[in-house]
């Protein structure tokens, strides 16, 4: 199916000891973007991550990739995703080319020109002859995905990956996380505790905390006119004023309406026409970062 979603979570709890660690996380994610993961330390995303890839057993729900059932159709679920959860197995003094021949003889039916591709693919070629010891934490980090993708899975699972990373290595990662998604057609999924990472790398992110699903957003919706915005217009009468404007609430001497951006100059025609003072307009959407901090009590973000 064409619009099936890569992984569906559907009321996925963990439960250890009588203490939950993720509990009724329900959520799709469509395919082709990078999906970022966002919590604080200890929200319960490697515990989430550890589930996904069958490394831990999902206590209640279940979570689908590619529409099979990580509990029932293992085999069929765990072929479509390629992880890096813990640290990836490799051999430090056998080349990186050497590491990924080695891994392909594992899998079945992938070639030699899968493996020459798939280095491209994480940008690997000028140091695929060099022996792994001699490679710096990103270039190893690239490897283990060029690894974690050699038998064309559908999502690719990174537990932190931005961690230890320097700025520059960071950059990196978030550009051919992007082209891997556009030329592979490959699902990322990323989990972080760092929110401005995030609004870098991620077409879409989800909030957790304390194991409990906050928020899932689009950051990549362009501002148009389908898009709604939170505007409060402060004015001399704010009662008049929200019922001359339908859905709008009363905040003090705000109403707050949700409108296009269009229909901004409109809505203020609207009361000026009506008799009422506008000695403001201001755009009060909640950014992503006030709610991340908001949630974190503003230690969370780095
Ligand atoms: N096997 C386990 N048994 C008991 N508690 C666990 C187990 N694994 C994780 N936890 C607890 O579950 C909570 C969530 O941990 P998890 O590792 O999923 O968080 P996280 O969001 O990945 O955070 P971090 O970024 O710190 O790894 C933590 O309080 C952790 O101590």
């Amino acid at each position: 199916m064409q619009n099936e979603p890569v992984v569906r979570l559907q009321g996925v709890s963990k439960i250890i000891s009588s203490r939950s660690l993720v509990s009724d996380l329900t959520l799709d994610i469509s395919p082709g973007q990078v999906f970022g993961f966002l919590g604080p330390n200890g929200a319960g995303k490697t515990t989430t991550i550890r589930m996904m890839v069958g490394l831990m057993s999902i206590s209640k729900g279940d979570i689908l990739i590619s529409g099979h059932s990580v509990k029932t159709d293992f085999e069929k679920a765990i072929a479509e995703v390629g992880a890096i959860v813990e640290n990836p197995e490799m051999y430090k003094f056998l080349t990186g080319y050497q590491n990924l021949v080695h891994f392909a003889r594992m899998s079945p039916g992938i070639t030699k020109e899968r493996i020459a591709e798939t280095i491209e693919r994480v940008g690997l070629t000028a140091r695929i002859h060099d022996k792994v010891k001699t490679y710096s934490l990103g270039m190893r980090q690239r490897l283990g995905v060029a690894q974690a993708i050699l038998h064309k899975p559908k999502l690719l699972v990174l537990d932190e990956p931005t961690n230890g990373l320097d700025p520059q290595g960071i950059r990196e990662l978030r550009d051919y996380l992007r082209q891997l998604t556009q030329e592979e057609g490959i699902t990322v999924f990323v989990s972080s505790h760092l929110l401005s990472e995030m609004e870098l790398m991620c077409d879409t992110v989800a909030i957790i905390q304390n194991g409990k699903l906050i928020d899932v957003r689009n950051l990549r919706q362009e501002a148009g006119a389908d898009v709604l915005i939170e505007v409060a217009f402060e004015v001399n009468d704010a009662q008049r004023a929200a019922e001359l404007i339908p859905g709008a609430t009363i905040q003090g001497s705000n109403i707050v309406v949700s409108v296009s951006r269009e229909q901004i100059p409109e809505l203020n025609a609207r009361l000026v026409h009506e008799g009422l003072q506008v000695y403001g307009i201001r755009n009060v959407t909640h950014t992503l970062e006030d709610q991340f901090l908001q949630m974190t009590g503003g230690g969370g973000i780095g």
